[in-house]
């Protein structure tokens, strides 16, 4: 049906379900269907020639708006928080009160730094940020098709939106929930806005919003993207859900956190750095035969 689902990089638990849940969704056609997704490391690539690539969060920490003490600092936290953020061994509930520590922190010292909302431009360009290879293909066959794209981020939305900007698809189907910044009159990051969005409070971030659901409630079948295991609550606000496709990119401690991933994910795309498995499903779902 889709020859992709035959990629080395794609796993399945079960695989006759997945091809379930596309018959269905293809069934009921590209007006049902909406498409929820992470951003750091789901849109973005995890590596590049065996090179981490930023997340938005480290757009910024590694930028030159940063003082060289202040990058330090944020390094210390990510060594520390990182680890835990995808430790197997521990539960969300011990996870919770560590993330809200490591945004608090790690915000905190993004504010000290006066950061300049002019200059965001100029550190997204001068960044190592990429998104996965043949995203523009994501990106294009969902605006072509008028399907819904939600990016669902506890990132920085500044930064990720630039992101999106200089690579030419921040497209009218696109609605972003995110971590924004607020910057003064002279254009001064003075604070970060509204709830708090970390890796494991997306259900409560879903539910805010009700509102851009109850917009789009007649489509209820659903593309869910993901990184971790905190993005599979992205879709907690969606109105009488009728399928789920959830498609989890299994970038890091690939060994260690597979079992969980396919218990909890219908399609893994382990170490795959490409939009091909998710372009190939949506050129199906959206074909006429
Ligand atoms: N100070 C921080 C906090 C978080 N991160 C990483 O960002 C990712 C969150 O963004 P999503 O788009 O994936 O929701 C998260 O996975 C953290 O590892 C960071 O780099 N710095």
């Amino acid at each position: 049906m889709i020859p992709e689902l035959s990629n080395p990089s794609v796993c399945m638990r079960d695989p006759q379900g997945v091809e379930d849940i596309i018959k269905a969704m293809h069934k009921a056609g590209p007006n049902t269907i909406q498409v929820i997704s992470d951003f750091d490391m789901t849109l973005t690539r995890f590596a590049y020639n065996g090179k981490r690539c930023p997340t938005s969060h480290n757009i910024l920490d590694n930028s030159k708006l940063i003082s060289d003490d202040c990058k330090h600092q944020l390094k210390d936290l990510l060594d520390e928080y990182y680890p835990i953020e995808i430790d197997s061994n521990r539960t969300v509930e011990e996870k919770l009160p560590l993330m809200v520590e490591w945004w608090t922190k790690a915000h905190t010292l993004l504010v000290q730094q006066r950061i300049r909302k002019d200059l965001l431009q100029v550190v997204v360009k001068e960044s190592d940020a990429m998104l996965r290879g043949n995203y523009q293909l994501f990106f294009d066959h969902l605006q072509e098709h008028h399907i819904p794209l939600l990016i669902f981020s506890a990132g920085i939305g500044d930064v990720l939106e630039e992101v999106l900007r200089q690579a030419e698809v921040f497209l009218p189907n696109i609605k972003v929930f995110s971590n924004y910044m607020d910057f003064d009159e002279a254009g001064v990051l003075k604070a970060f806005k509204g709830e708090l969005i970390h890796t494991y409070n997306k259900r409560e971030g879903a539910l805010l919003n009700a509102g851009h659901f109850e917009e789009i409630k007649f489509r209820h079948n659903i593309l869910l993207l993901g990184d971790s295991l905190g993005d599979l609550t992205m879709a907690d606000g969606v109105h009488n859900l009728e399928n789920i496709l959830r498609i989890g990119f299994l970038n890091d401690k690939v060994e260690e956190r597979k079992p969980s991933y396919l218990k909890a994910y219908d399609i893994v795309l382990v170490e795959d750095e490409t939009m091909d498995v998710p372009n190939a499903i949506l050129r199906y779902l959206t074909s006429t035969k």
